[in-house]
């Protein structure tokens, strides 16, 4: 059924109830206001945002800013009311949909912001990843998926709380005193319209929480074992409520003082409402400074194998059954665009010259533009990716390197594509798309010519702000979700052009192209020293070889810890030489630990301070910081570094925030232990056959990889 604007019903005296849309997005923040049952935008304002680089990865928001910014477009749009003949009393709700993962810390007494909004495009929680891999079986990024539905990777929240509470002095102190709020950026908006200090509500929706690695998908509430992992205190957590209910008033004394607050969705789960992808099997794409492709799988869960991502895609109510999408998410669509025009000067206008110029040759000229800047998400999840543009030749012109890159969004787009027609068993059969960048009319038709299907352009570019519009006027019975499903509104189409051979010739090497573009960025080790590579850098002897008994010279195999195998070829062996490689395998780990270098004794010295690691990741935690007072400190009766290796111990908090030490049980499922044969993470094999005399140099090549520090 196909019901027009025009015949939606409208108020009393021929006024529509009017809906308020707060659209923060990475770069901008607008303040959208709708006719009720209207999809039309009625008037709006949008202001940039300041973004701040302070090293390189790094991406920084000002939380204060986005505040003021939400107040500035919300006076401004309102004071366009009146020329229509609408007033700000008009206004009977706000909606509230947001970019996603981008986290803030603030003090919840002062309501200050104890550090600048850390981006979801960040990428200084690198090492913060590989930390929490190491606890991970098999350093498996997938683990916790079937809890959350996301891999472990820097994109999402917690690893961001997590490094704001190893990092922060502020954020450490705050959580000690109990005044520590964590949020994405709808629950910083929220809690501050509703009153921030004096009693603002902390609050967030399941879509948001969805991408924070903390909400289990199953109870749509903060997993605990998921919080201790990331050492995030529920407390610090805002309530999970759904997408659509009336949550409180506004009370901050602005324009926007007394309006009702019913409905939050994450923007890329509001663009799949907004275009109307409110059915199982339905799906968006939206092109902004990212892309993100969400196919709704309904009421059903669906785990992907295929790299792509489980996801919330809203629950339109308290008592209302969430629905779920799997998701593609680009960290680089429109940002390459940027790229080309901030860093290589290759345009002026990303909106004029972008088409124009890429259109004055006929193709790249085989040119591959991989904008990984800070790696690559969905379907490959490899953060150790870089951009690269490769096929260059002397005929290559910026004509053909901007076409490339509007190419690398397309190529994208298929690789999310191919990963969810596996996932679903069944190709998508066509595409509906949003966001700025389907302004460009050559995007489209790339994008239709490299991916096969019809690209189906929505008749506005904002579909977020639409979306949450629609769930926040359903709360309060002025915009008819139901009603909404069967609303339809003329769309562009862009058709393929292209053969099957012709644009598999073009995927196969865009493939080759991602290939290269793999491994290219490297962790920095100071950070890397998890507990996973403590515990081989505890293998290590630097014990000479005469101080070890001599043993049985015909054992050709051995068992060590139970686990790895290593392989002797024993005829080349001296004495000397097998009897140290009978220590090295018929002792445990522990045993090797000893020859972990200990630094001099401080003053206050607990065996604590031994290890740079836990100097740096764990010193709060383990009350070692000057900010913590004596009786926090945890004392236990390790007497030496491998001692806590082995043990590897998480840090909680009591009801009083006060630190308890637990010692995780050791089971294979729960906790890493070394499978053999065993590939290092470096890549080396020990389960190939060797020379014993050559076991020392592999090990100190292995440590001297994990760690800074030079073994002696
Ligand atoms: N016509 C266009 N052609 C190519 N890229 C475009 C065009 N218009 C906008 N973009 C790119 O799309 C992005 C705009 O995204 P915007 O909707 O402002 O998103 P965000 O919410 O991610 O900040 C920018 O990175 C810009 O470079
Ligand atoms: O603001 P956008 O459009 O770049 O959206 C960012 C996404 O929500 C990140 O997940």
């Amino acid at each position: 059924m196909v019901v027009p604007d025009t015949e939606m019903p409208v108020k009393e005296g021929g006024k529509k109830s009017l809906v308020g849309v707060i659209d923060d997005g990475t770069k901008t923040v607008r303040f959208v206001i709708y006719e009720a049952e209207c999809s039309n935008e009625l008037v709006s304002y949008q202001l940039d945002k300041t973004e701040v680089q302070p090293q390189e990865g790094w991406s920084e928001q000002d939380p204060l800013e986005i505040m003021h910014n939400i107040r500035i477009c919300a006076e401004n749009a309102i004071d366009q009311l009146t020329e229509l003949g609408y007033s700000r009393e008009d206004i009977v709700t706000l909606g509230i949909t947001n970019q996603r993962e981008t986290t803030i810390a603030w003090d919840m007494c002062t309501g200050q912001p104890l550090h600048p909004a850390i981006a979801w495009n960040d990428i200084r929680t690198d090492s913060t990843v590989d930390a929490i891999l190491a606890k991970v079986p098999d350093r498996n990024k997938n683990y916790f998926k079937n809890i959350c539905g996301l891999p472990i990777s820097p994109y999402f929240s917690a690893l961001k709380m997590r490094w704001l509470k190893d990092n922060v002095k502020a954020v450490r102190k705050a959580s000690r005193d109990k005044r520590l709020l964590f949020g994405t950026v709808d629950s910083w908006i929220i809690w501050n319209l509703t009153g921030g200090p004096h009693g603002g509500i902390h609050i967030t929706d399941v879509t948001n929480a969805s991408r924070t690695l903390l909400m289990n998908l199953e109870t749509l509430n903060w997993d605990p074992m998921l919080c201790r992992l990331f050492g995030v205190h529920r407390n610090t957590l805002p309530q999970i409520r759904s997408s659509s209910e009336v949550y409180g008033r506004v009370e901050d004394c602005s324009v926007l003082d007394g309006i009702r607050i019913s409905g939050i969705l994450g923007n890329q789960q509001s663009a799949l409402v907004g275009q109307n992808c409110m059915s199982a099997g339905q799906a968006k794409n939206t092109y902004r400074s990212g892309c993100f492709l969400l196919y709704n799988t309904g009421t059903r869960k669906v785990q992907s194998t295929h790299g792509l991502i489980t996801t919330v895609a809203y629950k339109l109510g308290p008592d209302a059954p969430a629905v779920y999408a799997l998701e593609g998410s680009i960290a680089v669509a429109g940002g390459a665009m940027k790229f080309l025009r901030d860093n290589l000067h290759l345009i002026k206008d990303v909106v004029e010259d972008t088409e124009h110029i890429a259109g004055q040759v006929f193709s790249t000229g085989d040119v591959y533009f991989v904008p990984a800047f800070s790696g690559l998400y969905a379907p490959y999840w490899r953060k150790d990716a870089r951009g690269i543009i490769c096929g260059l030749t002397a005929f290559t012109t910026k004509n053909h390197i901007i076409r490339a890159a509007l190419e690398a969004v397309c190529f994208q787009t298929r690789d999310i594509l191919e990963a969810m027609n596996k996932d679903c068993g069944m190709p998508l059969a066509k595409l509906h798309v949003d966001g700025r960048m389907t302004s460009n009319d050559l995007l489209m038709q790339l994008q239709a010519d490299l991916t096969g299907i019809p690209v189906l352009r929505a008749q506005s570019w904002d579909m977020s702000a639409l979306g949450v519009g629609i769930v926040a006027g359903n709360s309060v019975g002025v915009w008819s979700c139901d009603k909404w499903k069967h609303h339809s509104a003329s769309t562009d189409t862009f058709l393929p052009t292209t053969t099957d051979d012709d644009r598999d010739a073009r995927y196969t090497k865009w493939k080759m192209a991602v290939q290269r573009s793999l491994g290219w960025a490297t962790t920095k080790k100071s950070i890397t020293m998890t507990g996973q590579a403590k515990r081989k850098y505890s293998m290590v002897p630097q014990k000479s070889y005469e101080s070890i008994s001599p043993t049985d010279s015909r054992k050709n195999s051995y068992d060590f810890n139970g686990k790895l195998e290593i392989e002797v070829d024993t005829s080349t062996l001296d004495e000397g030489v097998n009897s140290y490689n009978e220590d090295l395998l018929q002792y445990s780990a522990r045993k090797f630990s000893i020859y972990v270098p200990l630094k001099t004794k401080k003053v206050e010295h607990t065996i604590l301070d031994d290890v740079e690691y836990f100097m740096a990741k764990k010193e709060c935690d383990y009350g070692m910081c000057e900010c913590c007072d004596d009786e926090k400190k945890i004392s236990t009766n390790w007497e030496s570094i491998e001692e806590i290796i082995e043990n590897d111990p998480e840090i909680i908090f009591d009801s009083d925030d006060n630190p308890i030490l637990v010692e995780p049980v050791r089971t294979p499922d729960a906790l890493l232990i070394d499978s053999g044969p065993v590939v290092m993470g470096n890549g080396i094999s020990l389960s190939k056959r060797m020379h014993l005399e050559k076991i020392p140099a592999i090990f100190r090549t292995i440590c001297s990889k994990f760690s800074n520090a030079s073994l002696t």
